[in-house]
């Protein structure tokens, strides 16, 4: 029986070192080395300022650090002490090329892969942890059976993460579950058993699932595909509740109680974002293309669709509701992240409202307790235009609380749904005063108790909802 005494995470990224973290504070008996190519990244995990904010992160990396778990950029190394290896490296939607804007690009996977392949001098397990097309395995396994000899023999498994950003930590102690994939042979197999064996230190085994290789991948972007189609399906009834007086929050709270339907993952919101959905939805939209089926890609294809409806919905009811205009306005924009508790920005629905405001000439000014404002300019900046950030600085303000980003403006609007934005947290009596009149609020967060708000003064509107809901 394999067992598993020293692993490698290639990727230190927000997949591979709060997972690995995790696993070296769990396993104490293993070492763990995250490796990555990005100086910057392996300074700032060897650092007091770790490179990504996760609630309850710093205490997990602060306890082993140095005792069993290691950040290096000695990728090599690395490898060749490893007996499993953790691939997690970014796999973002493809820019150019064949398949540009919808296909995973997998240049770093076989990189990755290839590297194994030529460094290691003994036999590994490898482990697919980024989230892959279906099928992506068998690419790998190509590369590294070519290299194999009667000494080195790889096995691959496919291991993909479910954590969410924001409570990653949480998460990760405590999985609904663990999904290992492994070809169905012997050594498959024996594979498989090593790796369920690291995970039972903490994990309960009735929650460790094992399967063959290609339903595990397929699992993953299946798993993203249905909990994003859950917020798509919730946010095209919101635009029917705020047409009929229905509540979305009562629809979403009725539906949940069906124990069929369950009730997470049905707030309605400006628009989901993150790394993830859009580019897994994507991806499998691809892969059904590929795959000759179209009407399966449409489907697939029509919950990104309604996702950017959300978004250019929300910001056309702001438009009209500031009688048709915002050239010159002040519009403060409460929260840039894609979710409440992380620093994270990628896909944020923030990006594409504030390009908008800024295209319609508003003056926009942001508020957000995470996110660095460099990281704000990069987002609203056009990839190869040049001095864009410039002009950027121009028409964006990036203030020090919601108070400073709402003095003076003509519109609040709440994008992410940070605990302090809460109508029990912020002094919106405050806000009111230093606004412009009539002062109009925008909660596309379903985060404000909008009758309250109004006392106050402001004209409110709320997603998913209007203002005589229920009472005409
Ligand atoms: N972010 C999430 O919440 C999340 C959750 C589940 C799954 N995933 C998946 O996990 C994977 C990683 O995502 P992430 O958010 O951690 O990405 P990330 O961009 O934060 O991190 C990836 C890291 O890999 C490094 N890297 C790339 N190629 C390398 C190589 N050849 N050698 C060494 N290092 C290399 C990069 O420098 C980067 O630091 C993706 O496939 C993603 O879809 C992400
Ligand atoms: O009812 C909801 C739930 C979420 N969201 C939004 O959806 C996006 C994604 O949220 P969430 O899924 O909580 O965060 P992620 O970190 O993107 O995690 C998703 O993507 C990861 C990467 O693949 C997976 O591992 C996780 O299981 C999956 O939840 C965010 O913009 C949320 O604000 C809503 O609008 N309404």
């Amino acid at each position: 029986m394999t067992v598993v005494k020293n692993i490698c995470c290639i990727g230190a990224g927000y997949v591979g070192g709060p997972t690995c973290a995790v696993l070296a504070y769990k396993c104490p008996d293993i070492k763990v080395t995250i490796v990555d190519l990005s100086e910057a990244r392996i300074a700032a995990w060897n650092s007091s300022n770790l490179p990504i904010y996760e609630p309850g992160l710093d205490e997990v990396v602060f306890e082993c650090r140095g005792k069993n778990l290691f950040f290096s950029t000695n990728v090599d190394a690395a490898i060749q002490e490893a007996d499993l290896i953790f691939v997690s490296v970014n796999t973002p939607t493809k820019k150019s090329g064949m398949g540009a804007g919808m296909a995973a690009d997998l240049a770093y996977i076989e990189s990755a892969t290839r590297r194994i392949a030529e460094v290691s001098t003994s036999s590994k397990i490898v482990v697919e942890k980024s989230t892959v097309p279906c099928r992506t395995a068998q690419s790998m396994r190509t590369i590294l059976d070519a290299n194999s000899t009667s000494e080195i023999h790889f096995d691959i498994l496919s291991n993909p993460e479910f954590l969410a950003e924001g409570t990653a930590i949480k998460d990760l102690l405590n999985p609904d579950r663990v999904l290992i994939g492994a070809l169905q042979t012997e050594s498959g197999i024996e594979a498989q058993n090593a790796l369920v064996d690291v995970y039972t230190h903490w994990v309960p085994k009735e929650r460790v699932i094992t399967t063959n290789l290609w339903s595990s991948e397929l699992s993953k972007l299946a798993a993203n595909a249905m909990l994003a189609q859950r917020i798509s399906s919730i946010n095209a009834l919101s635009a029917i509740c705020e047409a009929t007086g229905a509540d979305v929050d009562e629809v979403a709270f009725a539906c949940g109680k069906d124990t069929r339907l369950g009730s997470k993952f049905l707030k309605a919101s400006v628009g989901f974002g993150g790394s993830c959905f859009q580019k897994d939805i994507l991806n499998l939209v691809y892969l059904s293309q590929q795959l000759n089926l179209p009407e399966v890609a449409d489907y697939w294809q029509q919950v990104v669709i309604m996702n950017e409806y959300q978004k250019k919905r929300f910001v056309r009811n702001i438009i009209s509701t500031l009688f048709n205009t915002i050239t010159n306005k002040k519009i403060a924009v409460l929260g840039f992240a894609f979710k409440k508790d992380t620093g994270d920005t990628r896909e944020s629905a923030a990006i594409t409202l504030i390009k908008d405001f800024m295209q319609e000439n508003a003056r926009v000014a942001i508020y957000d307790p995470k996110v660095e404002p460099q990281q704000i300019y990069m987002d609203l900046s056009e990839p190869g235009v040049v001095d864009t950030q410039k002009e950027v600085e121009k028409k964006v303000q990036i203030c020090q609380s919601a108070y400073e980003a709402a003095d003076g403006a003509d519109a609040v609007i709440i994008v992410t749904e940070w605990d302090e934005f809460r109508d029990d947290q912020l002094d919106y009596s405050k806000i009111y005063a230093g606004m412009h009149k009539p002062a109009f609020l925008f909660d596309g967060r379903l985060l404000i108790n909008a009758q309250k708000l109004r006392q106050i003064g402001f004209k409110v509107s709320v997603i998913g909802k209007n203002e005589l809901a229920g009472t005409a």
